[in-house]
């Protein structure tokens, strides 16, 4: 494509070249620079982009897009200087694969927890309704059921516009997908063409990377900030931050509640290991998914597709058919009889609710053993946090490695251990190693017990200093329980 139409749109400041050289590919990494190329230097969390820039011009870049010219200048490539390089970049995405987001009903889902699964339900529900639909999630990448490999929970805005554009060419109508605050604030999801924008809750999570809550709340705004008028956004009226995250869009806007007034409301009338019987908009609704934050999840799936103008009774009945997203509140009975609950509860505010489901639905006459363990290189406040609530909540609480990445996996369990509370001291035991805790649970299990194995939901790995062993807490469960005859 020729450069000056991948620049259609881009705010430029200054050009300094031939704006007519024909680009053979677009890349914001200088390691994977090719001839033909250009190159976007962005400012990242690590290093600056354009301290690069030499480099990737050695590696065969022929036009460089950067906030900040070079001191040299080669008079071989062409410089276009930008106020924001990844805005930019988005622009300049979207262009060279034809603005594919303009061609489809593209759904964004922000919020600290609850992206995946809504997401997930929402693809499930658009595909059983027989619409096309492409899929953006920290699990899994669909495109219309063909899978792709995913990384991050927004991949950068390249790959964003390559898939959606793939999603085009094979006929797809609608498109959703998680918007992370890290994808917000580092313009991943810039120049994207988005239909509906939805919030679902914000609590305690990345501070390590937003620094405090009123910048987290800030990144997650600045997605409704941006969402221009011909959209819609949902909100979550139930969080306490509902109203605030669109009092500035220019969006139209729609709530949904449980416990409020809203638009689309819901009222939970059972509640129930196998499921839970949903007032849903008027309509008596059976699902088989468990607890209070399913009920909102499903609540806004079920908002998005009215809002997209589908039938309510053809949705309702799609909708109820609709099962548990892997490693989210998921369940196996081992033979016997305990009750193992995996779940991907990482925050203080999941795991609470996850426990607080557990406790509505339990008898009581059983123990609850509650494995938990907090990730390395991550937020640290939510350690002690999350070591208090599972001791407060749980008969036992055993304390163990979840991605240690590059720390020591005892001193992130010392800090876990440091928020228990000393009535509950000897409710808590420390067995780092994640397959030992499993073990454990297990044989401290009797029939009817129940074990929440919590933080890894879906993930198949454990990573320890850099590298990723095979680890996946369903398969673990079920392979002890079996061993030990449970
Ligand atoms: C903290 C963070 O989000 N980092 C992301 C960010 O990298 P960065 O800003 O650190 O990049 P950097 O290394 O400083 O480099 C700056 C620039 O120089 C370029 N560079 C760098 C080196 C070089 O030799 N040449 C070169 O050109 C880089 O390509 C980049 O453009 O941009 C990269 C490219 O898009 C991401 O891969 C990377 O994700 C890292 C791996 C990551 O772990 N991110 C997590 C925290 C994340 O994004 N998580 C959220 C979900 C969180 C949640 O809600 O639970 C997600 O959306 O997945
Ligand atoms: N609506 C909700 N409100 C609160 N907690 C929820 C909600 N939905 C799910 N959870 C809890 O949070 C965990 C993570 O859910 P999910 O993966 O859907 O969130 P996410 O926002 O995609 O997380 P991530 O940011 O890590 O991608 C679940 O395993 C469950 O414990
Ligand atoms: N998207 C989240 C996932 C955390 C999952 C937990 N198992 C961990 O590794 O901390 C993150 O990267 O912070
Ligand atoms: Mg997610």
């Amino acid at each position: 494509m020729k450069l000056k139409d991948l620049l259609y749109k881009v705010e430029l400041i200054e050009i300094i070249g031939n704006v007519d050289s024909e680009i053979l590919s677009v890349e914001f990494d200088s390691r994977k620079i090719q001839k033909g190329t250009l190159f976007v230097a962005q400012s990242g969390t690590q290093v600056d982009g354009h301290d690069f820039i030499q480099k990737s011009i050695e590696s065969g870049a022929i036009t460089i897009v950067c906030e900040r010219k070079p001191e040299e200048i080669n008079p071989n490539v062409t410089y276009v200087v930008v106020a924001n390089s990844s805005i930019a970049l988005g622009i300049i995405a979207s262009n060279l694969y034809d603005n594919p987001t303009e061609k489809l009903k593209l759904i964004g889902i922000t919020g600290t927890n609850g992206k995946t699964t809504t997401s997930t339900l929402t693809y499930n529900l658009l595909e059983s309704l027989g619409y096309a639909t492409v899929l953006i999630s920290t699990i899994r990448i669909l495109v219309h059921g063909n899978e792709y490999p995913s990384s991050h929970t927004t991949p950068n805005i390249l790959t964003l516009n390559k898939i959606f554009s793939e999603a085009v060419q094979k006929g797809c109508e609608f498109a959703v997908m998680e918007v992370s605050s890290h994808g917000i604030h580092q313009n991943r999801i810039a120049g994207l063409h988005f239909q509906i924008g939805v919030f679902s809750n914000i609590t305690h999570d990345h501070l390590d990377y937003h620094k405090t809550f009123a910048e987290y709340i800030k990144a997650k705004k600045k997605f409704f900030d941006e969402l221009p008028k011909s959209a819609l956004a949902l909100t979550n009226l139930d969080d306490k931050n509902g109203v605030v995250m669109l009092q500035n869009s220019a969006a139209k806007r729609y709530s949904y509640a449980l416990k409020t007034d809203a638009d689309f409301k819901a009222k939970i009338l059972e509640n129930q290991f196998d499921g839970m019987l949903l007032l849903l908009d008027g309509k008596e609704f059976w699902t088989p998914l468990i607890g209070q934050f399913n009920a909102y999840n499903l609540l806004a799936v079920y908002s998005i597709a009215i809002l997209l103008g589908i039938d309510q009774e053809e949705v309702l009945t799609h909708l109820s058919k609709l099962k548990n997203v892997d490693g989210r509140f998921q369940t196996f009975k081992s033979q016997g009889g305990i009750v193992a609950i995996i779940d991907y509860a990482h925050t203080p505010d999941a795991l609470e609710n996850v426990l607080n489901t557990i406790q509505n639905i339990r008898t009581r006459n059983e123990k609850l053993i509650t494995i938990v363990g907090c990730g390395g290189d991550r937020d640290r406040t939510k350690r002690p946090e999350m070591g208090k609530m599972a001791a407060r909540m749980s008969e036992l609480a055993i304390f163990t490695s979840d991605n240690p990445r590059s720390e020591d996996p005892e001193e992130i369990l010392k800090e876990v251990e440091a928020g228990v509370e000393p009535q509950f001291y000897n409710r808590t035991l420390k067995i780092t190693d994640r397959k030992e805790a499993i073990k454990t649970a297990y044989k401290m299990a009797e029939k009817g017990d129940i074990i929440l194995i919590a933080g890894k939901g879906h993930e198949t790995y454990q990573e320890i200093k850099g590298v990723k062993h095979h680890f996946d807490d369903l398969e673990t469960a079920q392979e002890l329980s079996n061993q030990l005859n449970k």
